[in-house]
């Protein structure tokens, strides 16, 4: 469904380009979610965004392959990307005010979207919202239908602007840290939501959140990045039992003080991830890493295999993996 090989995404709006996406390589199948976790500013937005093609055009340029659902993703253009964006592809945010228009009724935006997107007339398209609404589990889904974005609790927000999401039935859900700003039992709801409606409509999710516990929730996979690189890849028991890149085990070492508990935002490392406008010729976190060598800062690390879907980029997984096994 997802198939990005070797994207690149380097914005050359500043005095110098910011390389904030370094060749990455990621497929997800219908059905399936991945998270994409990572200290803040390794990439994980502007991957997603660059799915949806959100980034300013004239400043931006992105190099490789993204195809999703057989579109070829950074080819697309005017009507076509038009088209993309909610019946591919779309997006659900932190903040739902983003994605929902303060001046409109939340069933009037949903409503303007199915007619818009799918040519339905105006008592089709409020039945198909209706029938969102009860699907996202919104209480009087009538009457929430003709509320304002302000009128609604944080929470019911979130499930509206899932339901706009869903509205025109995409096979793609980018989901960018959605329950973030939630208290810790909407939080839940909301995962689990999401995850159900996953499952149900046979979606393929990406879902980036820097909660790790969150991820073990709704994910499958996971993927770890890192200066824009997809540094570790493999299932959420693979990543979480047998981490073998230095940085997963570092992001992962505080689990047993409760890192795993959902709500628990990713301990911090010592040091700060690279410049991206200047990044280094190596391995970026060699740097931060106690078990880096020359040879990890001359040249990038190639992908190690362990499993079919678990891989890491290091040349020293096999010491990483002994540094595991050294109790907190
Ligand atoms: N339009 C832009 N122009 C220039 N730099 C940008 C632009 N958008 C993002 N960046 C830079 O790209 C890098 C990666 O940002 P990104 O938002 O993807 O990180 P992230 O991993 O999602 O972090 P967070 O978890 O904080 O959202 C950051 O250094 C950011 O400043």
């Amino acid at each position: 469904m997802v198939h990005l090989r070797d994207l690149t995404v380097t914005f050359t709006g500043g005095s110098k380009p910011v390389r904030a996406v370094s060749g990455v390589s990621l497929d997800v199948r219908r059905g399936e979610t991945v998270a994409l976790i990572g200290e803040s500013g390794s990439g994980k937005s502007v991957t997603m965004r660059t799915l949806l093609r959100l980034h300013p055009e004239r400043r931006t340029q992105m190099g490789g392959t993204a195809r999703v659902a057989g579109r070829d993703v950074l080819a697309l253009s005017g009507r076509a990307l038009a088209d993309y964006r909610g019946k591919v592809a779309s997006m659900i945010f932190q903040e739902p005010l983003l994605a929902l228009d303060p001046v409109y009724t939340v069933g009037a935006q949903i409503v303007e979207s199915l007619r818009r997107h799918e040519g339905l007339d105006r008592a089709a398209a409020h039945q198909r919202a209706l029938a969102l609404f009860e699907r996202v589990r919104i209480p009087s889904p009538e009457r929430r239908l003709a509320a304002y974005p302000h009128e609604m609790s944080g929470g019911m927000r979130q499930r509206a602007m899932i339901a706009l999401a869903l509205a025109c039935s995409p096979q793609l859900l980018l989901a960018d840290e959605p329950t973030t700003a939630l208290d810790a039992t909407v939080q839940i709801q909301i995962l689990l939501l999401l995850r159900e409606l996953q499952r149900d409509l046979g979606l393929a999710c990406i879902f980036v959140t820097h909660d790790i516990g969150a991820a073990v929730e709704v994910a499958d996979r996971m993927a770890v990045m890192y200066a824009g690189r997809i540094v570790e890849e493999g299932t959420v028991r693979e990543l979480i039992h047998t981490p073998r890149h230095p940085y997963t085990i570092a992001l992962l070492q505080s689990r047993a003080h409760g890192a795993m508990a959902r709500g628990t935002p990713l301990p911090t490392i010592a040091g700060s991830p690279p410049d991206l406008a200047a990044l280094p010729p190596g391995c970026a976190f060699a740097a931060r890493c106690a078990l880096a060598s020359d040879a990890c800062r001359a040249a990038q690390p190639m992908a190690v295999q362990f499993s079919p879907t678990h891989q890491a980029r290091c040349i020293h997984t096999e010491q990483a993996a002994a540094m595991l096994a050294v109790p907190a």
